[in-house]
């Protein structure tokens, strides 16, 4: 008798699994003291994860916050103990080419945490990518863009620094869209550093603020008025509170932006729902990934929010696997600000990132694009070799 649901003999080689998942931390100088509301950054901290694969392929994430736990509840101190104590248990013995179903799995074992999840599907991502010679673009539904355009943010906490700085990257070509982070001083003394930067500037560059939530309603209601007056385009995050943003959006001719309150899908499905914002700055970490944030945008532009691919102060791993996703949005209307590796005075990739005219050139090769100076790695590993011996200076 026929039996047509028989199974067929399988000819296919086992999928090969995860076998080891590593983590380290590296301390890097930033160039400048970086001032937020929030915290003044002198350094950056990454947390690296590498996730080894049983045939042979290692595929490499990166978590950073801004200012330890100054911006949420993930520090890459805890990232890098929770990958180790409960990710990595829940990975070993995995099939490793099935990436979302992987995630899924580790979804269901760890609860929150969306920074550690983040890094460890970049591994994840960059490791298959390898492995099919595909660029992460590409399983995450295919490239639209190359280049992506670059703000920068000026945080010297000095107009007239910020000014020069400013002009510097102008004359480099670099960045012509800067973010200026206010709301640590007195509201006055802020406006009068924005126009005097927007004075200074012209119409050679466009301005925009990120208050890092530290106004109340009525500051922001004021501030938002003058900014507009100062010819400032955007304000990010001015207050903390969904329903204060919900009040100030479209009552100013400024575009007002979403990012601490922006946490993933469901957040941004709260935001859209009640219009409480005129563009969502997406970033990989917050949003708990790549695929996540794919999710995020494509809610933005069903609610027709704008979309911007914001920055964790991520290092070059980091800042490059979010250029991968940014590269596939149907709409990036308000550009990126993809400069963190610029704002360290390390690099630690073999071939540097091609920041030129204005933009970011996306990695073409397989997964992320990218290899690391595993030298300079093991160099600015904390507790690493920096306690030994002494590398070339780095780039200026
Ligand atoms: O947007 C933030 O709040 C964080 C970050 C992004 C750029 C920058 O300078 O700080
Ligand atoms: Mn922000």
């Amino acid at each position: 008798m026929n039996q047509p649901f028989a199974p067929l003999a399988s000819t296919a080689t086992a999928a090969p699994v995860v076998t080891r998942v590593e983590t380290v931390i590296l301390d890097l100088p930033t160039i400048r003291p970086h001032k937020l509301s929030v915290a003044t950054m002198n350094g950056q901290v990454l947390m690296l994860v590498r996730v080894h694969c049983s045939d042979g392929i290692v595929g490499v994430g990166e978590g950073t916050t801004i200012g330890g736990l100054a911006y949420g509840g993930e520090s890459p101190e805890s990232m890098k103990t929770n990958i180790d104590t409960w990710f990595a248990p829940v990975m070993i013995g995995q099939d490793a080419t099935r990436v979302q179903s992987l995630m899924a799995r580790i979804g269901r074992m760890v609860r929150e945490n969306r920074f550690a999840k983040s890094a460890v599907e970049t591994a994840l991502l960059d490791a298959h990518g390898r492995r099919i010679g595909l660029p992460v673009s590409e399983l995450l539904g295919g490239r639209r863009r190359d280049r992506l355009p670059v703000a920068w943010t000026l945080a010297s906490g000095d107009t007239a620094r910020d000014i020069a700085e400013a002009e510097r990257m102008l004359d480099l070509r670099r960045h012509r869209v800067f973010k200026l982070k206010i709301g640590a001083r007195p509201l006055r003394e802020d406006i009068a550093h924005v126009a005097a930067i927007g004075q200074a500037l012209g119409d050679r560059a466009s301005l925009r603020v990120d208050v890092n939530m530290a106004w109340s309603e009525g500051d922001a209601a004021f501030g938002m008025a003058a900014l507009a007056d100062a010819g400032c385009e955007l304000v990010e995050q001015p207050v903390a509170s969904s329903a204060a943003m919900g009040r100030l959006v479209r009552r100013f001719p400024i575009a007002l932006m979403a990012d601490e309150s922006l946490t993933g899908p469901e957040s941004a499905f709260e935001i859209a729902r009640v219009q409480g914002a005129d563009v969502f700055a997406v970033k990989l970490e917050q949003s708990g990934g790549a695929f996540n944030a794919l999710r995020v945008a494509a809610i933005a532009d069903a609610a027709g929010i704008g979309l911007y691919g914001g920055t964790m102060l991520e290092g070059a791993v980091g800042t490059v696997i979010s250029a991968h996703a940014f590269s596939t949005f149907a709409k990036l209307q308000w550009g990126t600000e993809l400069f963190g590796p610029l704002l360290l005075t390390e690099d630690i990739l073999a071939e540097r990132l091609d920041y030129s005219d204005f933009e970011l050139t996306v990695p073409g090769g397989p997964g992320l694009g990218l290899s690391l100076d595993e030298d300079r790695v093991a160099f600015f590993t904390r507790d690493g070799l920096r306690k030994t011996i002494s590398l070339p200076q780095g780039k200026v």
